[in-house]
């Protein structure tokens, strides 16, 4: 078996979600099916809230500022008088989710509009999250050693924790010492893992990042983090430089802890 050795000066382990802890697959084949299959029946159905209408307003938002790329699909701004038709609105916003999710979009606003829908169907027992056999065990062992470990993928924070308390493994939330989205910055931005460091109190190499994206690792080095690719069934392959470059593990038990026995 390979194995890696963590640098002693790292203290915090930073894990991404998809294609790291947890299949693409359960993401691609379960999660953004669920979204595209109920988002116009979920709009018709809370249209009326405030959580729904702030996620609306959210997507507008996003939906404006992608006014510029081709094929954006726009919403429309509410009159504020009560004369818009809900339907038309509605109609709007769907198309917008879909095409945002066409193209596997992470802006803030699609993830927290689907973090809420996802919200139903994990507490009604629809949905379990599935994580890689590995990552239980190592990540019990490695707080064990007095590692902290938290989680930064582009999934809302509540999506996060809807996945960590519902997973195939039960509930595992309380293995996590904290989650960051985008709403830090976004993933291939080397500032937001300098503002991750800031937000737990340690410094950038005191991290080790994991992640099966080289974009996100790339920016995470630019800001002084250790980092390891993590290659799994399903995952984007890597090219030459990429696999020459980065550090690869292929579960996590492959990683070793100087201090753990
Ligand atoms: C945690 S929510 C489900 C996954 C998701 O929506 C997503 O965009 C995953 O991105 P990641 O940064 O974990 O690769
Ligand atoms: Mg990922």
């Amino acid at each position: 078996m390979v194995v890696l050795s963590v640098p002693a000066e790292v203290t915090v382990i930073l894990l991404d979600i998809e294609g790291t802890t947890t299949p693409i697959a359960f993401v691609k084949d379960i999660l953004f099916p669920y979204v595209k299959e109920n988002v116009e029946e979920y709009l018709q159905a809370h249209w009326e809230e405030e959580e729904c209408q702030q996620d609306v307003r959210l997507l507008r938002k996003q939906a404006e500022e992608d006014s510029h790329l081709d094929g954006a699909v726009p919403i429309p701004a509410a009159s504020g008088n009560g004369a818009d038709d809900p339907q038309w609105m509605i109609q709007a916003v769907v198309d917008n989710v879909y095409w945002q999710m066409s193209l596997d979009r992470k802006t803030t606003a699609l993830k927290q509009l689907q973090g809420h829908m996802w919200r139903a169907a994990f507490k009604a027992g629809h949905m379990k999250a599935e994580f890689f056999e590995d990552v239980v065990p190592a990540v019990r062992k490695w707080r064990e050693a007095g590692m902290k470990v938290y989680v930064y993928s582009s999934g809302s924070v509540e999506a996060q924790k809807l996945l960590f308390g519902h997973s195939t493994e039960g509930d595992i939330l309380e293995l996590v010492d904290g989650h960051f989205d985008t709403k830090i910055g976004h993933k291939v931005e080397s500032e937001s893992y300098q503002k991750i460091a800031s937000s737990i109190g340690c410094s950038t190499n005191n991290i080790l990042f994991l992640t099966d994206v080289s974009r996100e690792a790339s920016a995470a080095e630019e800001a002084g983090v250790h980092v390891a690719v993590v290659v799994r069934p399903g995952n984007a392959g890597l090219t030459d430089d990429e696999k020459t470059h980065f550090s690869l593990i292929t579960s996590f038990s492959e990683l070793y802890l100087p201090s753990s026995t």
